[in-house]
């Protein structure tokens, strides 16, 4: 059967994310990681979503993978692709928003999209083109000091201007207020003036809605999972998709459980603290793997604790520790660093039967689900806006995994997210 939607995320919680949208919107999503080799079986579906690690990628190898992606997706036989990025819009000054999101219209011959990030569920609102989380604006909160992509500028047309040769223009909140014809109509305004993109305005749910079902014809749309809200009415309206029972229906993995945590953002430091309360909790240090500490050590202590209930091994730390270890090592080498000394105690956490796993950070998840061989995840029940229990598929065991984006999820989140995967 051709999939009706195809997308590519920039990195693997994000994927989970849109595929938790497209699901809870009662359309079947699979999440594959990476472009999958020939020969995989894919379940039933309706959405297919490539996730990538290409949000912090070279540029050219950022457009290479999202090319392969979206080749292999044209020949799913989707009719509409979405290009998923973070909902903090998370970029570097070279992109790869912009650049990755130019290579998909000229390879799909298509002169406009909308750009829209906006995820009102987690407090990601757009007005007059400015990115707020919760009540602040992007620059004034801990994103500006992410340790990959710090964002210091909350103008979405701005920051899309500075990573395109394309104009960009905005479909503020008043157009997007009248509803989809009135959005339409904007687009054409815009088209004419020579924009090739369109910030849009969204506040709440039924903005994403409405800017879903002017979306109806788009061959490609960008943004975070929100705006996915309102695309499997579009499919459904046109009497392509049908109502299916249990689209979240995950098998019961069982076994010893763990969580690892790569991620600096707020809420996966203040979700450290509260599981430090109930269970044993270790912290890696960047500058001791940089001389030599041995993973292994931390598999080890793992082991002599699984058996009472998860463990977390984090290498997490707050921007003043995080901007310390930069200096000493790098940006990119201490990220580096820590996500390979990850994806080594993942694997070693697996080979000694942890069945059960939580990671927090986007890239960090990456680096322990291509360490662990996973091929693709079928999306389950919602844990927390944002992060959905999965289970892998492509890899004998099946794990059992919660993939958390960074800034997602309650304080309780490690704990809970046990309770909720099945
Ligand atoms: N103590 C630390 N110092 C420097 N970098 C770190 C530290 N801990 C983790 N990192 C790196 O920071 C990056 C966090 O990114 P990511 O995993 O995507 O988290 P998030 O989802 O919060 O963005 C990763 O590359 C990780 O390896
Ligand atoms: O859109 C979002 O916020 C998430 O789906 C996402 O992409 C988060 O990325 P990380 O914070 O790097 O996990």
């Amino acid at each position: 059967m051709p999939i009706l939607l195809g997308a590519i995320a920039d990195d693997f919680t994000g994927a989970t994310d849109l595929c938790s949208m497209l699901v809870r919107n009662g359309m079947r999503a699979v999440q594959l990681i990476g472009v999958p080799e020939a020969g995989l079986v894919l379940p039933d579906t309706d959405a297919v979503v490539i996730a990538l690690k290409s949000r912090t990628a070279p540029v050219e190898e950022a457009v290479a993978r999202s090319l392969a992606a979206l080749d292999w997706l044209g020949r799913q036989g989707a009719r509409q692709f979405l290009f998923k990025y973070c909902s903090t819009f998370d970029s570097t000054e070279k992109g790869n928003i912009g650049p990755v999101a130019d290579a998909l219209m000229d390879a799909l011959g298509c002169d406009f999209t909308i750009a829209c990030p906006a995820f009102p569920e987690t407090g990601r609102t757009i007005f007059k083109g400015h990115l707020f989380v919760g009540d602040l604006l992007l620059s004034d909160t801990h994103m500006r000091h992410h340790p990959l992509t710090p964002m210091t500028d909350a103008n979405l047309v701005r920051v899309l201007q500075r990573q395109t040769r394309r104009k960009v223009g905005l479909v503020p909140f008043d157009v997007v207020r009248q509803g989809p014809d009135a959005i339409r109509a904007r687009f054409v305004h815009l088209r004419a003036e020579g924009c090739g993109y369109a910030i849009t305005d969204a506040i709440l749910d039924e903005d994403l809605r409405r800017l879903g079902a002017a979306c109806s014809d788009a061959t490609l749309i960008t943004g975070g999972s929100g705006i996915a809200m309102g695309l499997p009415e579009n499919f459904r309206r046109a009497g392509l998709l049908r109502a299916t029972a249990a689209a979240d229906a995950l098998p019961s993995i069982r076994g010893p459980e763990a969580v690892l945590a790569g991620s600096c953002s707020a809420a996966t430091l203040d979700q450290i603290e509260a599981f430090q309360e109930v269970r044993p909790a270790l912290r890696l240090d960047p500058l001791r793997l940089a001389d030599g500490f041995d993973p292994a050590e931390a598999v080890a202590w793992a082991r002599a604790r699984t058996g009472e209930g998860p463990v977390l091994i984090y290498a997490s730390a707050p921007p003043e520790q995080v901007r310390a270890i930069q200096d000493r090592l790098g940006r990119e080498q201490a990220g580096t660093l820590v996500e390979t000394a990850m994806a080594a105690i993942a694997r070693g956490l697996v080979e000694a039967g942890v069945r059960r796993l939580v990671v927090a950070g986007g890239e960090t998840s990456g680096a322990v689900v291509e360490a662990l061989g996973v091929k693709g995840l079928v999306i389950g029940p919602v844990i927390d806006p944002g992060v959905p229990a999965t289970v892998s598929i492509g890899r004998e065991p099946p794990l059992a995994l919660a993939l958390k984006s960074g800034n997602f999820g309650a304080r309780d989140f490690f704990t809970k997210a046990f309770r909720v995967m099945p």
